[in-house]
């Protein structure tokens, strides 16, 4: 069982949304009052530029010099590039003022980072440079920058180089690169006042090329790996109208979404003239706006900020994960004004997002079960090696499905058996814990009026106290309950009217998010010998394992920030959040989520024997293990190869791992009883089941895989009869040339050294 140790589950309040102003041309100059008038207007933060028209106008002219000077010139290559001068007052009007650590500034948006006329990017580079190293002088923390043209002669890679430049200008300033969420109809560019218009055409030489819906992504993947996952680099995503597909919005669920811009332009109108989101950008939203890191949402062009021609101040962007409880500054001045009636709404577009806020609908539970720890990485439990504490077992003990699930499960077993032996049935919970299990089986004995012999076995000392006192104590145990304090492999067995008895049921719970990684095979062979050889039952009967391959820039970004060097080598226990599945079934629409393996219960007698045998180490029980020891426990490593199709392109951080597991089978044909968090099936196996979360196997060098490359998956069981570990390894193949071939592998991940001790 894998969930939050110490946790306690909390219910999430709705979602704050923060809301900001933008002007893609701002009017009047960004002053205290105006950032005053906005926050009175509802607005938690306004956008600023950085420079002054009058900035813009001085450097185009400087340009304008320098290829008059060159067109004049019969030897060009002898003028110098233009250079631009530091700023001055006039040039900007930002000053470290008290509230310039909570602006969002805009870098001038008619500079082109991405020319590809040296001239025009070298001047743009200057102007850029001028911006980011004054706002961060003035202490500013977050700044927007226009993302690169996505026409075909960009240099992204330019542009991309000086983001990373940028980003050391300062150890406190956040980026945002403001991208749409796919290439949209070029704007009508304003060339007279844009040094991109200014680009000469013989430097134009890829002409256009055309660039499929992925294209804005893909610009965003070349600009964060040149800027190596950084981690105060972000999104600012441009919300369209009309939607792309679903793989391009999951694709950017995916990416660090620091803000969402909604231009006018997104905006419908309703019967009553009022602006208002279409459903599938509603849809988008919610969505979004659950996101770990909750997007800013800023309204661009919506109309100003009433009142304005006043000298404004900037308004404060709290981090809302610190403390949620907090009203903002927004919130306070709305609650004083909560009576005053306006005649006319002037920031329609402001109401409507704050209605959208008000009316979002409640999470799923196990979204509000495990509120703040998405993508959060944890250690597989290792239950076998480790002592749990009271508190983890408690916080297992709240899952309102597996325990239900158990006692349906021992209530049908005890059905079938006492049909065929007509006595009281001996059931035994192995690993049990502070004796949930236990109470299930009583219970299944009540409702079907099957009477049970009850064995609860642990090996915890400490719970084994909490055992003996429930046992005492508890009107349903009743003082029925043999508690026993073992090693499970160890147990003798039960002992009935002094004679060695057989268990009927063998009741365990020993699962981990992948099935077999907390050692259920290891132990449940171990404690075979005390089960029932002809009718003896296990439940769980049988488990898989399930893999899929996935895109999850912010866990690998986490990763390449820790230190440990085994990071790579070890698969993380985390619910996964904000990822993308990269190979989407064509005609299910669902991740194609694929089995690795599969272990059932109990094991036949042969292979049990064979073990054994080889525990020896004679002759007759072959070479030894393939990876070490005698290889007795060679009948639990396991191998899989799996192939899967690409979707759409994309780069793959890892693999994401589910299990699934037959509790047991009824014999009169009714449905298995089944959990499973495998998102595929967990809806109809085990719905809202909270006890598990997903596995993730990181890889140390993400890989790039093109639309319909096929991935081929390699991952291995492993075990040397002392611990257990996994391997896996990644290649991706392609169709070149009429061949297939392989494009990129993995390395070789192995979790030998952090394997599970037997
Ligand atoms: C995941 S917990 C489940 C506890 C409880 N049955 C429940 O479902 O809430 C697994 C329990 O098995 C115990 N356990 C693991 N390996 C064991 C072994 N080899 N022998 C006895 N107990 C074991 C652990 O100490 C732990 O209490």
């Amino acid at each position: 069982m894998e969930t939050l140790p110490g946790v306690t589950p909390q219910e999430q309040q709705n979602t704050y949304f923060y809301i900001g102003q933008h002007e893609t041309k701002r009017t009047v100059p960004v002053t205290t009052e105006l950032g005053n008038q906005a926050q009175d207007a509802g607005y938690d933060m306004m956008t600023r530029p950085i420079t002054s028209p009058g900035f813009q106008a001085k450097v185009l002219a400087l340009v304008d010099a320098y290829f008059e000077a060159v067109s004049a010139s019969a030897n060009a290559d002898a003028i110098p590039y233009p250079l631009v001068a530091p700023l001055t007052p006039e040039d900007t009007n930002l000053v470290p003022d008290e509230y310039i650590s909570t602006m969002i500034c805009c870098t001038s948006t008619w500079i082109d980072l991405a020319s590809p006329d040296p001239v025009i990017a070298h001047v743009s580079r200057q102007v850029f440079n001028h911006e980011v190293a004054y706002a961060a002088f003035c202490g500013v923390n977050n700044i927007m920058i226009q993302g690169p043209d996505l026409e075909a002669s960009s240099v992204i890679s330019q542009y991309a180089r000086a983001i990373w430049n940028s980003l050391e200008a300062g150890p406190y300033i956040n980026l945002q690169i403001l991208l749409p969420m796919q290439p949209a109809e070029s704007k009508t560019a304003e060339d007279g006042l844009s040094l991109a218009g200014r680009a000469r055409d013989s430097f134009k030489t890829i002409k256009s090329m055309s660039t499929d819906a992925l294209w804005s992504w893909d610009t965003w993947e070349l600009i964060r790996s040149t800027c190596k996952y950084h981690p105060r680099l972000t999104v600012a995503l441009e919300v369209p109208q009309k939607l792309p597909s679903s793989e391009i919005q999951s694709r950017w669920f995916s990416e660090p979404l620091r803000t969402l811009m909604l231009p006018e332009s997104t905006f419908a109108r309703n019967a009553k003239g009022f602006p208002v989101l279409n459903k599938p950008v509603q849809a988008l939203l919610t969505r979004y706006m659950r996101l770990k890191t909750v997007p800013w949402i800023i309204l661009s062009d919506v109309g100003p900020i009433p009142g304005q021609n006043h000298p404004g101040m900037p308004v404060n962007l709290p981090d809302r994960s610190a403390s949620p409880d907090l009203p903002t500054p927004a919130q306070s001045k709305r609650k004083q004004q909560t009576q005053t009636q306006k005649p006319k709404d002037l920031t329609p577009h402001l109401s409507y997002i704050r209605h959208l806020q008000r009316t979002q609908p409640p999470r799923p539970i196990i979204d509000r079960f495990a509120a703040g720890y998405q993508d959060f990485l944890q250690s597989p439990l290792q239950p076998l090696t480790d002592n749990l504490e009271s508190i983890t077992y408690e916080v297992f003990e709240k899952d309102p499905i597996k325990y239900e699930w158990y006692e349906r499960a021992v209530a049908a077993a005890l059905k079938d058996l006492h049909k065929k032996l007509q006595r009281p049935i001996v059931v035994a919970v192995v690993g049990a814990g502070r004796g949930p299990l236990v109470t299930r089986c009583l219970k299944a004995s009540a409702s079907t009026g099957i009477p049970v012999k009850q064995w609860a076995v642990e090996k915890n000392p400490n719970a084994y106290v909490l055992l003996q006192r429930r046992n005492a104590t508890d009107p349903l145990w009743n003082k029925r309950v043999t508690v026993v304090k073992t090693d499970m492999r160890a147990w003798k067995g039960p002992v009935i009217d002094s004679s060695p008895a057989k268990v009927d049921i063998l009741v365990s719970e020993l699962l981990g998010s992948f099935a077999d990684n907390e050692l259920s095979p290891e132990c449940l062979d171990g404690v075979q010998h005390v089960l029932h050889p002809e009718h003896g039952v296990s439940v769980p009967a049988s488990y898989t394992a399930h893999f899929t391959p996935i895109a999850h820039p912010k866990i690998y970004a986490d990763l390449l920030s820790r230190t440990d060097d085994q990071k790579w080598e070890l698969p993380y226990v985390t619910m996964l959040h904000q990822y993308d599945d990269l190979c989407i079934d064509p005609k299910t629409l669902q991740p194609d989520i694929q089995t690795a393996w599969e272990f059932t219960h109990p094991l036949p007698e042969a292979i049990i024997a064979q073990s054994n045998l080889r525990r020896g180490g004679s002759v007759q029980a072959g070479g030894g293990g393939m990876v070490g020891g005698d290889g007795w426990n060679e009948h639990n490593a396991r191998f899989c190869r799996l192939r899967f199709t690409a979707s759409s392109r994309g780069v793959c951080h890892g693999l994401g791992g589910y299990f699934e597991t037959v509790l047991y089978s009824p014999e009169n044909g009714s449905k298995k009883i089944e959990l499973s968090i495998n998102p595929n099936t967990m809806e109809d196996k085990s719905k809202d089941m909270i006890s598990w979360f997903p596995i993730f196997f990181p890889l140390k060098t993400p890989l790039y895989i093109p639309t319909a490359s096929e991935i081929e998956v390699s991952m291995w069981r492993q075990t040397d009869d002392r611990k257990v570990w996994y391997e896996w390894q990644i290649e991706v193949f392609a169709s070149l040339g009429g061949s297939r071939q392989r494009i990129a592998a993995s390395d070789l991940h192995s979790s030998i050294k952090n394997g599970c001790l037997m």
